[in-house]
């Protein structure tokens, strides 16, 4: 892995001066700007680089103000009774979920720990600043969410959690995207899921919400109040008496 001109110093990660001198290093990943977008790439292979756009491409396709009540995880949600409603997303990722809750009306700050997605995120955002969506998403600084207990003042509307699950399909149909989340970022085991989990739960927040793949058992083996099952995913949601009512 290695950075370009023009992306921002991430820690233990390389400098090459341009991609022809990181093809004969044999640099595998490198992040630079294309179309002035912060993008990852695989210079040798072909797939499609990997940005964080919050305004377009696949993400507005789902975006769409009408659409996006039908979503599961915004039915998953619920009803607000406090506004303004806040929610937190502990494992942002590439920002798709919490660009969903955003459109839907919450405010959504988002935690990643992973600093090449932490780096496209705020790229993302910062391309996006001055339109209702952006004014609508919060990234705070890199960050492991189970160091945050004490940082994330409620009350919240929700938590919601997305982290990784190895992926039962092993074929072609495997979206792009994951690819790169598989590439990036490791599988929680059952001590992390159990500490991931109980963090959430410690917030001040009226429900948390878990995303897996339909099939998938409960993370950390808790299981929930209820869930909305959808073709692929499922939303657990938790609203134990550790969770403000
Ligand atoms: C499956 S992806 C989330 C995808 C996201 N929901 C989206 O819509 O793009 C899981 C993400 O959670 C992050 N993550 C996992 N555990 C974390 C933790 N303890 N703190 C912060 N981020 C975490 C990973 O780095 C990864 O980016």
């Amino acid at each position: 892995m290695a950075c370009l001109p023009g992306a921002p110093d991430l820690q233990g990660v390389p400098h090459v001066e341009d991609v022809a001198s990181a093809r004969e290093q044999g640099v595998e990943l490198v992040l630079g700007r294309v179309d002035d977008r912060l993008s990852l790439w695989a210079p040798a292979r072909k797939a499609a680089p990997l940005c964080v756009d919050f305004l377009g491409g696949r993400q507005g396709y789902r975006l769409a103000a009408d659409r996006v009540r039908h979503e599961r995880l915004i039915k998953a949600l619920g009803k607000v009774v406090d506004a303004p409603a806040r929610v937190c997303d502990l494992t942002a990722g590439l920002g798709r979920d919490s660009a969903l809750m955003a459109q839907a009306g919450f405010q959504v700050l988002m935690v990643e720990r992973q600093p090449i997605l932490h780096a496209l995120l705020a790229d993302g955002l910062a391309r996006a600043v001055g339109t209702p969506l952006a004014s609508h998403l919060t990234l705070l600084p890199l960050a492991d969410a189970r160091d945050l207990a004490a940082v994330l003042e409620g009350p919240f509307h929700a938590v919601f959690l997305d982290p990784m699950f190895p992926p039962r399909d092993k074929s072609a149909a495997v979206k792009q995207d994951l690819r790169w989340l598989q590439q990036l970022c490791p599988y929680p085991d059952e001590v992390e899921e159990q500490a991931l989990l109980a963090m959430a739960r410690s917030l001040d927040a009226r429900k948390v919400v878990v995303k897996r793949p339909r099939r998938a058992p409960p993370l950390a083996a808790v299981v929930a109040s209820h869930s909305l099952e959808g073709k692929t995913v499922r939303f657990d949601v938790y609203t134990s008496p550790s969770v403000r009512k």
